[in-house]
């Protein structure tokens, strides 16, 4: 059975059992020193306020790191070449507005400067993550609501075999 992140528990889901999946590109954008992006969900989307990872949904026909590409730069005016998109891990998540399936992607690499084009707030964080609330918020699932920050511990504990250009990276500093 696959596993699901199941968030908000106690609130009744729209359609029980029957919703379809929802593709959503998450882009991971690491600096250099180990630093990774969040942002703000803008007002009047659900769960506006609660930090994220940067993406979207995919639109009909998008690969993954297309949509990712469109979202990068139509929230956050920043460019990037799809090919650079690596992708990381996936994680279903049962919302009580949807059942969405993330497709987590790391980026080393990018262009241009950050505009909150959505008028959302951005924080170039480190571990463990400072900004709250995260998404998926007051899960009560047994996995913590963190899930994508562990992952991010356990990669940054093997940084250097993951970016051989940053070796120098301190985990140190996270
Ligand atoms: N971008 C992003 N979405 C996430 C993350 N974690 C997570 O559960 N999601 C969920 O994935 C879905 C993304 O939908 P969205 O509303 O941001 O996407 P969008 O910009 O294409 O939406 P819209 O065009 O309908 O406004 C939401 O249900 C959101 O709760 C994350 O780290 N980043």
């Amino acid at each position: 059975m696959a596993d699901i992140l199941k968030a908000d528990a106690h609130l009744a889901r729209d359609v029980p059992g029957e919703r379809p999946i929802v593709d959503v590109a998450v882009g991971v954008l690491l600096q250099a020193d180990g630093r990774f992006l969040l942002t703000s969900r803008p007002a009047g989307k659900v769960y506006a306020g609660y930090w994220e990872f940067p993406g979207g949904k995919l639109e009909a026909g998008e690969s993954v790191e297309q949509a990712l590409a469109r979202e990068l730069h139509e929230e956050l005016g920043l460019d990037i070449d799809p090919a650079d998109v690596q992708r990381w891990r996936e994680q279903l998540v049962d919302y009580p507005h949807a059942l969405v399936r993330l497709h987590f992607c790391k980026l080393f690499d990018w262009r241009g400067e950050l505009q909150m084009r959505e008028g959302q707030a951005f924080v170039w964080d480190t571990l463990p993550v400072q900004a709250a609330p995260v998404l998926p918020g007051r899960c009560r699932c047994s996995n913590g609501c963190r899930r994508s920050a562990a992952w991010l511990q356990a990669d940054f504990k093997k940084y250097s075999l993951l970016r051989p250009s940053h070796k120098d990276f301190s985990i140190n500093s996270i």
